[in-house]
């Protein structure tokens, strides 16, 4: 049965004499059981804002279903509208996610990108990496600014290369945002290296706009590392599905030859990165929870969830595209180079916080230069509860403690406030500040949350934030602990932190 509880805006899980209305610091629902419960979440982050790159710069129109709606998303969205390209809502074309997920977004390229406009990138660093090679494309000015965090975000690599490239750049000697780019409506384009220790986002921004250089790229990354490869897979895939040829002669060169990039309709993948806090939450109560809409095939980073949650304890089972995780042998510490998915980091370091053993998580130096520094926030919010983690060059050293209640900063990182959730579930009295700031990917994070923890068994929970009618994302709540699924958390010593 649908039930509309979760989307009525002024609805208060807490009962009726708690304030309703957007209160900023949010009180972490606490399990007092296993959960068990069925989630489908909204389109991939990565994969709607590289869809969107590719789509204006294409020879006709695309259209993308189911598209991530969220801040990142609609912050591209409205950038490559003011260099001229149209991105309208469609209905939903038909298939197996149709309407499921609000309209879709058609892509109407511009016959030339104007510039002469501004750039918010907000703080996403798709945005301000993946467009500044876009507006060397276009003709006229294009200033790029952002929140006072993306100020702080490393930019430099993105600044130097469009500068070896010939562009003209105005950063009054910066090397962050905010900065101006003179585009004179072409890029000739050859060879360039850079640095792309600090994010893998600077290859991915030239990559996916090089096919459109008179003389295409070939681009060679030197530096101390490259993280979060998967992600590069990613554009390379996405080029090549419009017909673009991109190669990868040795590890950390790429060559992208010019010509058309073709006109292509895409349906986004549920994000699997989003789905993390919710997977982790079986782990976490001992639960089992099944995530709907995964895909057969992905370069989504999301995916390896299902070979790391094992390493912590938890059953990964798969039924055409259901993943299910169940957990209930405790939460085990594990020793883990996670350089290749570093955005999920919070959320494993959130687990590895309830685990019976210590864990030491490294290969993630570049969070520091996330929305926040992440090394230094999570060390910071986990000690501040009574935990006791250590900040490495490249990681984090977590040995488990009893936690205790207290307000979970969030820095404006909507990863971070996954986090604090996902202890909240094992400790009394967190309460994350400005839950608000999950809206940069998935603006129903609380709404699905309070759903999953708090949702009559049998009952589905619905939440439709920004599209009138859309069943935008769901949790259904089961009756019952899967078959095996252990006891629950209050009764678990091993997942329920003592204090
Ligand atoms: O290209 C992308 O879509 C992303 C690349 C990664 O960036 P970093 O390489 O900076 O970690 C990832 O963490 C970010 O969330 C999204
Ligand atoms: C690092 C992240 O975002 P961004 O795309 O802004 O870098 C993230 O979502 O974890």
């Amino acid at each position: 049965m649908l039930i509309s509880r979760y989307s009525a805006p002024d609805f208060n899980p807490y009962g009726d004499s708690a304030p309703v209305g957007p209160d900023p610091d949010w009180a972490a629902p606490r399990a007092r059981g296993p959960l068990v419960a069925t989630v489908a979440l909204p389109g991939s982050k990565s994969l709607t804002n590289r869809e969107l790159v590719l789509a204006a710069l294409a020879d006709g129109p695309s259209r993308l279903a189911a598209p991530l709606r969220s801040r990142d998303t609609t912050l591209m969205a409205d950038a490559l509208r003011s260099l001229g390209v149209t991105i309208e809502d469609v209905p939903p074309a038909p298939g197996p996610a149709a309407g499921r997920f609000g309209p879709d977004w058609l892509v109407t390229p511009a016959d030339e990108l104007i510039g002469s406009t501004t750039v918010d990138c907000g703080l996403a660093g798709t945005v301000m990496r993946f467009l500044p090679p876009v507006a060397a494309l276009a003709l006229g000015p294009v200033v790029f600014d952002g929140d006072e965090g993306a100020r702080r975000r490393p930019m430099a690599t993105t600044i130097s290369s469009l500068r070896a490239l010939g562009v003209d750049i105005n950063a009054d000697g910066r090397q962050n945002l905010p900065f101006t780019v003179y585009g004179s409506g072409s890029v000739e384009g050859g060879e360039i290296t850079i640095d792309a220790s600090s994010s893998s986002q600077f290859v991915s921004g030239l990559l996916l706009a090089a096919s459109r250089f008179d003389r295409g790229l070939t681009l060679r990354h030197e530096g101390e590392r490259l993280p979060s490869l998967p992600h590069i897979e990613m554009t390379i895939a996405a080029l090549s599905a419009r017909g673009v040829t991109v190669t990868s002669p040795e590890p950390g060169v790429w060559a992208v030859e010019p010509g058309p990039l073709a006109a292509l309709d895409v349906a986004i993948e549920p994000d699997l990165s989003n789905a993390a806090p919710f997977l982790a939450a079986a782990l976490v109560t001992g639960g089992s929870v099944t995530f709907v809409g995964w895909p057969a095939h992905t370069t989504q980073v999301g995916a390896h969830l299902a070979a790391l949650l094992p390493l912590f304890g938890a059953a990964v089972s798969r039924e055409g595209d259901r993943l299910t995780v169940t957990g209930g042998s405790g939460i085990h510490g594990v020793d883990l180079d996670l350089s290749a998915g570093g955005e999920l980091a919070p959320a494993i370091v959130a687990i590895a916080a309830l685990a019976d053993s210590p864990s030491t998580i490294t290969g993630i130096g570049h969070i520091r230069h996330h929305e926040t520094d992440r090394l230094a926030a999570l060390a910071a919010e986990i000690n501040g509860l009574g935990g006791n983690v250590t900040e490495l060059d490249d990681g984090l050293r977590i040995e488990p403690r009893p936690l205790s209640g207290g307000l979970w900063h969030t820095y404006h990182d909507h990863r971070m406030a996954h986090a604090g959730a996902i202890i909240g579930l094992a400790v009394d009295g967190v309460v994350v500040e400005d839950i608000a700031t999950t809206a940069k990917t998935l603006p129903e994070f609380a709404a699905l949350w309070e759903a999953l923890v708090f949702g009559e068994p049998g009952q589905r929970a619905v939440t439709s934030v920004d599209v009138a009618g859309a069943d935008v994302a769901g949790v259904d709540v089961a009756g019952a602990p899967a078959p095996g699924a252990p006891a629950p958390a209050d009764a678990d010593p091993s997942t329920e932190p003592p204090r």
